[in-house]
């Protein structure tokens, strides 16, 4: 696993749509090992958030700092005002899993897992060293049966899965996911919330927004009101 964050402190985050203030001054903290879930009424701004968390998009005012296990003591600025997050550059794992499945439809579940494998890990292993673990992954999710099959051709809960069999894989000290339960069934669901208290359990920070309270041990919360 890359270096593992042990505090992650969000310094007056704001952010502004459509000439609509959507949070400002937002502050919070995130340690090692917790579930956070951001609440908030639809357009509240939590996408948004998470965007500029993961480093899709420059945070507008603030700056997010974080605080390394076993060298607390030096903060490492990661965002900061108008610049995107840096997480690749600090040597930083963050997995994001966007509201959408994020899987190429042309591609089965194996190779969108292995495109995005390779995208977010250094790893020297051939594809073929590395299949087994992938098709471990996949079979995690619930996809045993469609490995191999076009991802245009699979349920909308099916393609979900596909993109959130990274959580298996990730080896990032940071996951952020939006909306990570949509389209999945109740098993899913079940899977899911298991899967996130063992990756906090490892000392990863999860980030995560639902409309539906998750069924989680020691779950936060955290409320992004509607700016006026
Ligand atoms: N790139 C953009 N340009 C203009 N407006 C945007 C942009 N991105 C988001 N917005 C607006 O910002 C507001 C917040 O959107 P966001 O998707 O973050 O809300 P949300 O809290 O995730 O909502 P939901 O619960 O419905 O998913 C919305 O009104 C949206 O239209």
């Amino acid at each position: 696993m890359s270096a593992k964050v042990s505090l992650l402190s969000a310094q007056g985050l704001g952010c502004e749509r459509n000439d609509r203030l959507l949070y400002s001054g937002l502050d919070f903290e995130l340690k090692a090992g917790e579930i956070c879930q951001l609440r908030g009424a639809n357009g509240a701004g939590k996408t948004t958030l998470l965007k500029s968390l993961a480093g899709l998009t420059p945070l507008q005012a603030g700056r997010v700092v974080v605080s390394l296990v076993g060298a607390e003591a030096v903060p490492m600025q990661l965002g900061v005002e108008g610049s995107t997050m840096n997480w690749s550059q600090s040597g930083l794992g963050c997995c994001f899993i966007g509201h959408r499945s994020g899987v190429k439809s042309l591609l089965t579940p194996l190779e969108n897992l292995l495109f995005w494998y390779r995208l977010n890990h250094h790893d020297s292993r051939a594809d073929s060293a590395l299949a087994e673990e992938l098709r471990a992954a996949l079979g995690w999710a619930g996809l045993e049966q469609s490995i191999d099959t076009q991802c245009a051709y699979l349920s909308a809960g099916q393609q979900r899965r596909a993109g959130l069999a990274r959580l298996a894989l990730t080896q990032a000290s940071v996951c952020i996911l939006d909306e990570p339960f949509t389209a999945i069934d109740a098993d899913g669901v079940v899977l899911l919330e298991r899967r996130l208290e063992a990756l906090a359990a490892e000392g990863r920070i999860i980030l995560l927004t639902s409309h539906h309270v998750p069924d989680i041990a020691n779950l936060r919360q955290i409320e992004l009101r509607q700016s006026a």
